[in-house]
Order: structure tokens, then sequence, then C-alpha cells
């Protein structure tokens, strides 16, 4: 399905954002593995997480949704899926999932994905798994067979900053009791440390001069607990980004998740000038939410090294279209992460920014963009399968001034359904 999106006026009011991905598939992973019930709220429904909630259900979990959209899990032992576990779009899944089968004993499953997942490098998991002694069939690629075992301890280095490599491991350490910690120079978002600790276990994070050490103490018995989920600030990026390029707008989230190892894009816009207002601000579950407003003024160019990406790795997208109108050159380092995403998003990024009148230039792994009030569009964009390359790319069409159309949408779905109905109910055309 193809879609496109064209300049018509200002977009303006509250935008309905659903709840956060990375949350919602550690809640219900973690609740699957915790004694008794576990109610979430705000899970996000879109494929990516359904993903994860048949992939749970077939290790046997009761899994049930009530009218009011709140999902209770009975975790408990983990049985034998009856065939492979497919994780369809989504790395978060699939990564996870293998770190929570590796510890446990006497389960063995395959893991799978599309053929987006199915390119996407899963050794970052399974080494370090394996030097706990976890089982893997297969190479750094999937389909993979776990066969889950009683694990040792680990002290691993957390390089490049993964938060799914340090779920993984941290997941696969609570069927252990033996010494397990993350070593993070740069820290990658934490919602897992925050959850470990919501559902009852010893969990210490310490902050030193060698970056964050994460280690599991001795109790690791998850205890069911009610789980509320923010709205998600990679989803949010895209309503708030169009706030920022289009002239005269204005839009609110509320209840977004604000955690500062989330909030790097929101950080950058406001270097580059944006009118950022954050208010309300209360803890639920741990997690910081406020509610964010964004009012549109012109925007100058900005400069972000690599140490601040993992704080802002899937709205590179979103911030190079916000480059895009910024007043001079832009310069984002430290992005070879991007290269193994759903898509290439460094190569779909140049590709789109050029079909749309833009100049910008890969160096080694940086992003520079000249930037000016006034963008081209006109143009067709190659989302190659990637959710985040279409979302950016349309908001760049309400912007620009002609009409941007993207490929394929569908995909879209992985991460925000309600995408256009939520951009549309702003004002934006994007059909
Ligand atoms: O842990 C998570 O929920 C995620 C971590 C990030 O990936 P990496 O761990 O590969 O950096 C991010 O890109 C992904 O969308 C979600
Ligand atoms: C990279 C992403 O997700 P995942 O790694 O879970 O596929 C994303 O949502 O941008």
């Amino acid at each position: 399905m193809k879609l496109a999106a064209e300049a018509d006026g200002a977009v303006r009011g509250e935008a309905a954002v659903p709840g956060d991905k990375s949350c919602s598939h550690r809640a219900l992973i973690l609740g699957a593995m915790a004694d008794g019930a576990t109610r979430i709220t705000g899970l996000l429904e879109s494929e990516d997480v359904l993903a994860t909630a048949r992939a749970i259900a077939s290790f046997g979990i009761a899994i049930d949704r009530d009218g009011d959209r709140a999902w209770t899990l009975r975790g408990g032992p983990w049985g034998s899926p009856p065939g492979p576990v497919d994780c369809g779009n989504s790395g978060t899944a699939a990564r996870l999932l293998i770190g929570a089968i590796a510890g446990m004993e006497g389960r063995r499953a395959t893991v799978t994905g599309d053929s987006s997942l199915r390119s996407r490098p899963m050794g970052r998991v399974t080494l370090p798994l394996e030097r706990m002694g976890a089982r893997f069939i297969g190479s750094d690629r999937l389909p993979l067979t776990v066969e889950g075992a009683r694990l040792g301890g680990i002290a691993h280095r957390n390089e490049p900053p993964s938060a799914q490599v340090k779920s993984a491991i941290l997941i696969a350490g609570l069927g252990t009791s033996a010494p397990v910690s993350v070593i993070e120079p740069v820290a990658s978002r934490d919602h897992s440390e925050i959850m470990l600790g919501e559902l009852g276990c010893d969990i210490m994070v310490d902050e030193g001069k060698a970056g964050r050490t994460i280690t599991l103490g001795r109790s690791r018995k998850l205890q069911g607990c009610e789980l509320a989920i923010g709205a998600d600030p990679s989803s949010a990026a895209f309503p708030l980004l169009a706030a920022a390029i289009v002239p005269g707008s204005d839009v609110l989230v509320r209840g977004m998740l604000v955690n500062p190892l989330r909030t790097g894009f929101y950080e950058v816009l406001e270097e580059m000038g944006a009118d950022i207002e954050l208010t309300n601000e209360r803890i639920v579950g741990g997690e910081i939410l406020a509610d964010v407003r964004i009012r549109h003024q012109a925007l100058r160019a900005c400069q972000v090294g690599a140490a601040r990406i993992p704080a802002m790795v899937d709205e590179i997208p979103a911030l190079a279209v916000a480059c895009a109108f910024a007043d001079g050159e832009s310069l984002i380092e430290g992005l070879a992460e991007l290269r193994v995403k759903e898509s290439d998003r460094l190569g779909a990024i140049i590709a789109g920014l050029t079909a749309c009148g833009v100049v910008a230039a890969v160096d080694g792994d940086s992003l520079r963009i000249f930037g000016r009030a006034s963008v081209r569009g006109n143009a067709s964009i190659l989302t190659r399968g990637d959710h985040r390359i279409a979302m950016a790319f349309l908001v760049l069409g309400l912007a620009a001034q002609g009409p941007v159309e993207v490929d394929e949408a569908e995909m879209i779905g992985t991460s925000f359904p309600g995408f256009v109905d939520t951009m549309q109910r702003l004002g934006a055309n994007i059909g």
C-alpha cells in the first residue's frame, strides 16, 4: 500500500500516541516469567509486540486481553512451543526471547522472523550467552535453535551499547544464581532494569567513572504486579516532528515516556531552537512520564556526537528530517548501528533526502545534512520495508513544496498502528 503526504497548513491538537514498544515487549516477557498474575495497561498493540504475545502464548503462558484493553498474564514455568517462534519484524522480540529461553533448562525452541529480521545479526546476543553456558544450533542469523541450560555467570562489556543485548543477558541471568553483570561505558535504555526492580528482582545499578554497572542480586524471583506503560517517545517523535517543521503547528502528546535514556531526539530538537514544553511530570512504575508540547519555530543545524546516539537511536530518521529544514550544516556521528536495523537506515535516509532535493552525505558512520527552510519534496521514497523510514518521509512531505509518496506503508503497523489516523486528526494531509 502506497501513502502520500502533502503540505496543507499547520498540524494542531492532541496526538494519540500508543504505548512504548520497548516497555511492552519487556512487560510481556518478564510478566510471563513472574510468579502469579501481571496486569499490563497501555500495552502497545502493534505487530512487533503482538509477535511477542503470540510467542509467549506458544510457550503455554495464559494471556488475556479484557474490554479495557488491559492484558493479564499468568506467569510460571514455560513449556516448549509446538513449532518455530516467529518474531516477525522485531529485533527486540527475537533477542530478548533468545535470552529468556537460553536460561531455562530443558526448554528448546527455534526462533525465526521475516526476511528483514533473518538478515540481522544475532551473534551479539548468542556469543555472550554462550559464555554463560547457553547452547545454540545455528549461526549469526535466524533461524536459530536455543537449548535452554543451567547457566553460569558473566561480566559483559556492552559495546557497542545495545539495550537488547543487555536485556538478553539479564533475562537469561534470572535462572542462575551465578554473578551476572553488564558494564556500560555508554548507557543504553534501562527499561529492563527498571521493570525487573518493579517485579521484585534484586538488581543494582552503579554509576561509576567507567560507566554504569548493572548487577543481578541474590533474589532473582519475579512476582507478578500491575504495569502501566507510557506513550512511546519513538512514535511520538513523528507528530512532534511535524509540529517542529510545519509553520504554525502546535502538537501535544500526553503521558509520554521521558526516561532520559530515550529523550535524545527531543534534547537535540531543543538545541536546534524548537519550542518544547514539558508539563505534568510524574513517575509511573519507576518510569518518568510527562505531557510534551511542541510549537513550530525556525530550526538551526545541530552537531550530535556518537555518545549521544543510544538515547535517540530509533529517532535518527526523524532527526534527519528535522535537519533538512534547519538552517545550516548538521553533523550526526556514530551511526554504524543504523546499518543493521529493519533496513540499512543510513542508506535509506540518504537516498530519501536526496530524492527530496536535500543535500546530504554519509562519511563513514556520520551523516551530514545541509538544511534550508524550504525543501522541494516531489519524490517517491523507497522505504525498504522500514516503518520509521516511511513515517519520517511522510512527515517531511507535510512541510515540503511538493508531495512525498512512500512505496509501502503496511510496516508502520509494526510500531505505530493508527499513525495515519493520528496525523489526519491533527489536520495532516496524509492518505
Ligand atoms: O531494547 C530495546 O527495546 C531496543 C533497543 C534498541 O536496539 P539495540 O539494542 O540494537 O540498540 C532499539 O533500536 C530498538 O528499537 C529497541
Ligand atoms: C530498531 C527497531 O526495533 P527492533 O530492533 O525491535 O526491530 C525500531 O523499532 O526502530
